[in-house]
C-alpha cells in the first residue's frame, strides 16, 4: 500500500491542512485587521498630540504678538525723545513679562535704533532694515511676526515680533520689536526635545517661507524644505493635506504622519513615526503566532504519532486477523469486538459475515455429505463411505461363503485427535485425516479397501487375508502413521483392532469384534494393534486331504515375519484344499494370485529385516527368493494356460516354498536375527 493511502498519513495530513488554513486565516484576515485597528488607534493619538503641540505653539506666538502690540499701544510717545527713560521703561516691561529673551527694541521709522532692553553694545539683534517684518509692520495696525532667521552672528535661530508705535494722527512714530530665540525655554524648545515613540518626532514647517522652523532633529532648524517630490510626506503637507496617513519618507521607509496647523502663523506641525515602530506590536503578534504555529504543529505531530497507533490498533489488528484468515493461515472465526465505535461496528459486521459463512459452510458440508453418501466416497479423505463398505462386504461375504476365502477387518482410530483439533484448529485436523488416509492407502493391496467409518475412525477390509496377515498389515500401517511427519503438527499415532470373519458370524458382529479389539488397543495405551482371537476363523474350518501344519519351532521371534510365514502356511493350505476340491479354475485362480502377491511381499519384507540385522548370507538368500518367484510366476502362467498340472503346482508350493524354503532355508537366519534383536533390544 503506498504511504499516502495510509490512514495515519492522511490524518496527519488533515491536521496539517487545518493548521495551514488557520495560519492563512490569521495572516491574511486577522493580522491585517489588527494592523488597521492599531493604525487607527495610534494615528488618533498622533493627531491629538500634533494638534496639542500646534495649539501650544499658536498660544505662544499669540502671547508674544499680543505683548508687542500692547507695549506699542501703551508706550508714551513723549519717551521717544528720551532714549534713556525709554530703555528703562522697556526694561521694566521686559522684566514684568519676559517673553522675548533676546530683548525688546524701539526703532525709528527710518530703522535706526532708538532704545533697547536689555542695554547692550553693538547692533541690536535682528534690527536690520532689510528685515521682512520692518516694512510689513509699517503698514497694518496689527503686530507682525517676522520670518524666523539666525542672528547676525549666524548663531541661534530667532523670531521677531513687531508693532508700530503711532501718534494720535496714526502716523508711525516708531517701531517696537521683541526678539525671542526659538530655543528659549518654554517656547519651541519643548518641540525639539520631544520624541514620538522611540525614533519618531515633530517638524514645524512654514510652507509660506519654504522653511523648517524647528524640528525634533535640531539640525533641520531654519533649513529650507526639500524641493517637491523629494519627500512625499512634506509634499502631502505642503499640498494642504491635514490629518493622518501612511507615506514613504525621503529615506524610503514608511511613516505614519499626522499634520496640524498653527493658525496664527500658517505654520504646520507634522508628527511622524516610522511605520515599523508603530506596527511593532503587530509584528510581535505575528512572531508570536508563528511560534504558536510551530509549537502547535510539533505538538500535533508528537501527539498523533503517539496516539494514532494506539487509536488505530484495533483496526489494524482486525485487518491483520482478517487477512490471515483470508490467506488461510488462521481459522475463520469471529473476532473479539475491541470497543463500541466504528471499528467495533466493522468487526461486528465481519463477525456476522463469518457466522453466515459458517452457516453456509455447514449447509455445504451437509450437502456434500449427502452427495458423498450418494456417491459412496468421503470427500475429505477419498475413502469409501459406509454405504460403499456395506456393498463391498456383501460381495466379499458371498465369496467367503462360496470359496471359503478368509476375510479380515482392521478398524483404526486416530489417537487423541481432539487435542489436535483443539490445538491446531479444525482445518489442520482435516489435513491430518487426509495424510493418515494417504499413509494407510500406501500399505494396501489392490483388493483391499479403505472406509471412513466415522469422524477419525477408519475400516480396512482385507479380502483373502487371515487374522495373522491382517494383524501384520495393521502393524505396518501403525508404524507408517507413527513415522509420518505432518507439517506444523508433527507425528500422530493411531490404535488398531483386527478381526477375521468367523463362521456363521454376521457382518455387524464381526465389525463389533474389530471395534472391541480397537477399544482394547486404546485401553492398552494407544499406538498399538490388538487382534481378536475369540472366534474361530471360518476359512480354516474346511481342510483338504493334504495340510501343512504350523509348528512353534518355525517361529523366528520377529513378529511380522512370523505372522507372514503363518499366513503363507494358511494360504497354501487353502489353495491345496481348493486344488483337491471340485473347485473350478476360475475359482482357484484368485487364490493363486493372492498367494503369489503375499509371497512377493513376504520376501521383500524378509530381505529388509535381514539387511537391517546385517545378515551376512543375505545375498545368497535373496537369490533363492528371486528363483522361487520366477518359478512361481512361470507355474502360475502355465496354470492359467492349462500347461501346468495341478500336481506340479502342489509340489512346488508344498515342497519348494514351504518345506524347503520356509522350514529349512529361513531357519538359517534365525540365530542371527535373535542375536541382532538382543543387541538392539
Ligand atoms: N478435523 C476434524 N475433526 C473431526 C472430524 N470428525 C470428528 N472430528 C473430531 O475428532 C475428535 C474425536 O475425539 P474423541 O472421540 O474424544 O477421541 P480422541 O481425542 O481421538 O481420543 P482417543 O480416541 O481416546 O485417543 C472430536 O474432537 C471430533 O470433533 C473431521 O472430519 N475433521
Amino acid at each position: 500500500m503506498p504511504f499516502y493511502q495510509n490512514i495515519k498519513f492522511r490524518l496527519i495530513g488533515l491536521g496539517l491542512l487545518l493548521i495551514a488554513i488557520g495560519v492563512a486565516a490569521r495572516h491574511l484576515v486577522f493580522l491585517p485587521a489588527v494592523q488597521e485597528r492599531v493604525q487607527e488607534v495610534v494615528a488618533g493619538a498622533h493627531v491629538s498630540i500634533a494638534t496639542y503641540v500646534a495649539h501650544d505653539i499658536d498660544h505662544s506666538i499669540r502671547m508674544r504678538r499680543d505683548l508687542i502690540r500692547e507695549l506699542a499701544d501703551t508706550l508714551p510717545p513723549s519717551l521717544l525723545a528720551q532714549p534713556e527713560d525709554l530703555a528703562q521703561w522697556l526694561g521694566t516691561r521686559e522684566r514684568l513679562n519676559p517673553l522675548f529673551d533676546r530683548g525688546i527694541l524701539v526703532l525709528r521709522p527710518d530703522g535706526r535704533l532708538l532704545a533697547r532692553s536689555p542695554l547692550a553694545d553693538g547692533a541690536a539683534p535682528g534690527a536690520r532694515l532689510d528685515a521682512d517684518w520692518f516694512d510689513a509692520v509699517l503698514q497694518p495696525e496689527q503686530a507682525v511676526i517676522g520670518k524666523p532667521r539666525r542672528d547676525d552672528a549666524g548663531g541661534a535661530p530667532l523670531l521677531t515680533g513687531a508693532a508700530a508705535v503711532r501718534g494720535a494722527d496714526k502716523r508711525v512714530l516708531a517701531v517696537l520689536a521683541g526678539v525671542v530665540s526659538l530655543e528659549a525655554p518654554g517656547f519651541l524648545d519643548d518641540l525639539q526635545q520631544t520624541r514620538l515613540g522611540a525614533s519618531g518626532g515633530f517638524l514645524l514647517v512654514s510652507p509660506a517661507d519654504g522653511l523648517f522652523i524647528t524640528a525634533s532633529d535640531p539640525a533641520l532648524a531654519l533649513q529650507p524644505t526639500p524641493p517637491p517630490g523629494a519627500d512625499p510626506l512634506l509634499d502631502h503637507a505642503m499640498a494642504g493635506y491635514r490629518g493622518t496617513g501612511i507615506t514613504s519618507r525621503s529615506d524610503g521607509a514608511d511613516a505614519l504622519f499626522s499634520i496640524a496647523a498653527v493658525p496664527s502663523t500658517g505654520w504646520l506641525v507634522v508628527a511622524s513615526a516610522p511605520a515599523v515602530e508603530v506596527f511593532q506590536p503587530v509584528e510581535e503578534l505575528r512572531r508570536l503566532l508563528w511560534r504558536n504555529t510551530f509549537a502547535t504543529v510539533a505538538g500535533m505531530l508528537i501527539l498523533l504519532s503517539l496516539l494514532l497507533p494506539r487509536m488505530l490498533r484495533p483496526l489494524t489488528d482486525a485487518a491483520r486477523s482478517i487477512r490471515e484468515m483470508a490467506d488461510g493461515g488462521r481459522e475463520l472465526a469471529p473476532l473479539p469486538i475491541p470497543r463500541h465505535d466504528e471499528v467495533g461496528a466493522l468487526v461486528l459486521g465481519f463477525n456476522k459475515l463469518v457466522a453466515k459463512l459458517h452457516e453456509k459452510e455447514q449447509a455445504l458440508l451437509q450437502t456434500m455429505a449427502k452427495l458423498d453418501r450418494l456417491a459412496g466416497t468421503d470427500a475429505l479423505t477419498g475413502a469409501s463411505n459406509r454405504r460403499q463398505f456395506y456393498e463391498a462386504v456383501e460381495h466379499e461375504l458371498e465369496r467367503f461363503r462360496r470359496y471359503r476365502r478368509p476375510l479380515a477387518l482392521v478398524m483404526l482410530d486416530v489417537d487423541l485427535f481432539k487435542t489436535v483439533n483443539d490445538r491446531y484448529g479444525h482445518a489442520t485436523g482435516d489435513l491430518v485425516l487426509q495424510q493418515i488416509a494417504h499413509c494407510i492407502r500406501a500399505t494396501l493391496r489392490k483388493p483391499d479397501s479403505l472406509t471412513r467409518w466415522g469422524g477419525e475412525e477408519f475400516l480396512v477390509l482385507l479380502p483373502d487375508t487371515g487374522l495373522a496377515s491382517a494383524a501384520a498389515l495393521a502393524e505396518r500401517m501403525r508404524a507408517s502413521i507413527a513415522a509420518h511427519h505432518i507439517d506444523s503438527v508433527g507425528c500422530v499415532t493411531a490404535s488398531f483392532g483386527v478381526a477375521e470373519l468367523g463362521e456363521s458370524e454376521s457382518r455387524d458382529e464381526w465389525v463389533a469384534r474389530a471395534d472391541a479389539a480397537l477399544y482394547r488397543a486404546k485401553q492398552g495405551g494407544r499406538n498399538r494393534v490388538e487382534a481378536d482371537h475369540t472366534v474361530r476363523p471360518a476359512a480354516g474350518a474346511q481342510t483338504g486331504p493334504v495340510q501343512l501344519n504350523w509348528d512353534a519351532s518355525f517361529e523366528s521371534g520377529n513378529g511380522i515375519l512370523d505372522a507372514e510365514h503363518r499366513d503363507l502356511f494358511d494360504e497354501v493350505n487353502r489353495l491345496l484344499s481348493a486344488l483337491f476340491s471340485e473347485a473350478r479354475d476360475a475359482e482357484i485362480q484368485p487364490a493363486i494370485d493372492s498367494l503369489l502377491e503375499k509371497l512377493k511381499r513376504h520376501f521383500h519384507d524378509e530381505e529388509q529385516f535381514l539387511q537391517a540385522a546385517g545378515y551376512p548370507e543375505l545375498g545368497a538368500h535373496a537369490v533363492l527368493h528371486r528363483a522361487l518367484i520366477q518359478r512361481a510366476e512361470a507355474l502360475v502362467d502355465g496354470f492359467r494356460s492349462h500347461r501346468t498340472e495341478e500336481r506340479a503346482l502342489f509340489t512346488f508350493l508344498a515342497h519348494d516354498v514351504v518345506a524347503e524354503h520356509i522350514v529349512h532355508e529361513d531357519r538359517k537366519y534365525f540365530p542371527h536375527l535373535a542375536a541382532s534383536a538382543g543387541i538392539h533390544g
